[in-house]
């Protein structure tokens, strides 16, 4: 969708910021351009909607080659969202929202009406901030905005320039997340500017990593973080970078173990028995329904009489399959749990096993195992202390 085929930028005063650039962004995807202040993250955006002409190669749009575009038709092709917003301070959000439409020939009350449902999409309320003027606006309220009016003439393409980076770090998590939400809605395809890993490795499909001018690495955030391609990448995308991967990590079924599962109104014998045959400590207690009720100990199991139910302790620490393994791991810690539950299905009812801190341990290392070699993670191999 958007292909950049040898691209250079030499500026008149000889700074080369793009040097001999090829890559793609597929249809639907988003890519995160990731790396130091001056390395050329910017040029590279800019001459995607021509307000900076490359001097060598050729970049193509949806198959076209822009330079032979007229590049005010261009930009109503392409949405922009930027640091500084730009927001129209003498206009309301309403109508900044509709300024594309507008200025495509929309009828207004077309384009006002668009407008309204995009600022629906980012989270705003048209009704309550619809009439409101920019500086009635907090900062991240602003950049919802300028998502909301890039959006607004439906452009098949959107370029994003630091668009999170000037509000604090709670906002720009929150931001991230409506904008992964709406991107799961709308498709775009996206070319995201960014200088914070966490953030490229966050939202991008794939992440192109800048030294000066050149892409060092362009993969899946995984990837990058598990087998960095040059010594460069390793020390750009930090130290801590098997922590970073926890939240590119997603649970898959093969990570989890299968304690014993018995059933609120099994008898404590039926249970014991169970317990007795797989030779375990505990097992997870489910309801008539087969949803998640908590847990119960071997000790409980064996003291006596009646059912699972006299004795099952609640527990309700659980995520749902796929969840990466930084939220399992976020939960576990905040419930204090030595496992959580991982459930599946449109409710999130149905039980699929547990993870551990050994297991979620052992799922990262096999996930950059299996990045390295190519494998499956299912098939990869790591070896793990004995007795553990
Ligand atoms: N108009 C210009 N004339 C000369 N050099 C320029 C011009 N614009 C940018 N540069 C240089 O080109 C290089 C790349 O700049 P660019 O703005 O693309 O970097 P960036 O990666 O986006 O940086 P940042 O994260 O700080 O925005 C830098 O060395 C910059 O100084």
């Amino acid at each position: 969708m958007i292909r950049f085929e040898h691209v250079t930028k030499r500026y008149a005063d000889g700074t080369t910021a793009v040097d001999d650039l090829s890559f793609e962004v597929a249809e639907g995807e988003l890519v995160t351009l990731v790396g130091p202040s001056g390395c050329g993250k910017t040029t590279t955006m800019k001459m995607v909607n021509r307000l900076i002409e490359p001097t060598e190669g050729r970049i193509l749009v949806d198959g076209e080659d822009i330079s032979a575009v007229d590049p005010v038709e261009l930009r109503r092709r392409i949405g922009y969202v930027i640091q500084q917003v730009g927001l129209f301070p003498h206009k309301t959000v309403l109508d900044n929202t509709a300024t594309v439409p507008h200025l495509l020939g929309w009828q207004r009350k077309k384009a006002r009406a668009r407008a309204a449902e995009l600022l629906d999409l980012v989270g705003l309320d048209p009704s309550v901030y619809g009439d409101r003027y920019p500086d009635q606006l907090s900062g991240g309220q602003r950049q919802r905005v300028g998502v909301a009016r890039a959006l607004a003439a439906d452009p098949p393409v959107l370029l994003m320039d630091e668009p999170f980076g000037a509000v604090d770090p709670v906002v720009r998590e929150r931001l991230q997340s409506e904008f992964l939400r709406l991107q799961s809605q709308v498709r775009k395809t996206v070319l995201f500017v960014t200088h914070d890993i966490e953030e490229a490795v966050r939202l991008g499909d794939r992440i192109a990593v800048y030294g000066h001018g050149r892409i060092e690495q362009f993969d899946a955030p995984a990837a990058v973080l598990g087998a960095p391609a040059t010594p460069y990448v390793a020390d750009f995308v930090g130290a801590d970078r098997g922590l970073k991967r926890l939240s590119v990590t997603s649970i898959e079924a093969g990570d989890l173990e299968q304690p014993p599962v018995v059933h609120l109104d099994d008898r404590l014998a039926q249970a014991g028995e169970r317990l007795a045959r797989e030779d375990a400590r505990w097992a997870v207690v489910l309801d008539d329904a087969d949803r998640l009720h908590g847990w119960i100990s071997a000790e409980a199991v064996a003291s006596g009489e009646g059912t699972v139910r006299d004795h099952a302790r609640r527990m309700d620490a659980w995520v749902p399959v796929g969840a990466s393994l930084k939220q399992a791991f976020s939960t576990m810690l905040q419930h204090d749990a030595g496992w959580i539950a991982v459930l599946e299905g449109e409710a999130s009812d149905r039980f699929v096993g547990v993870l551990t801190p050994a297991r979620l341990h052992e799922a990262l290392r096999r996930s950059i195992e299996a990045d390295a070699t190519g494998a499956a993670r299912s098939e990869a191999v790591v070896e793990t202390v004995s007795g553990s």
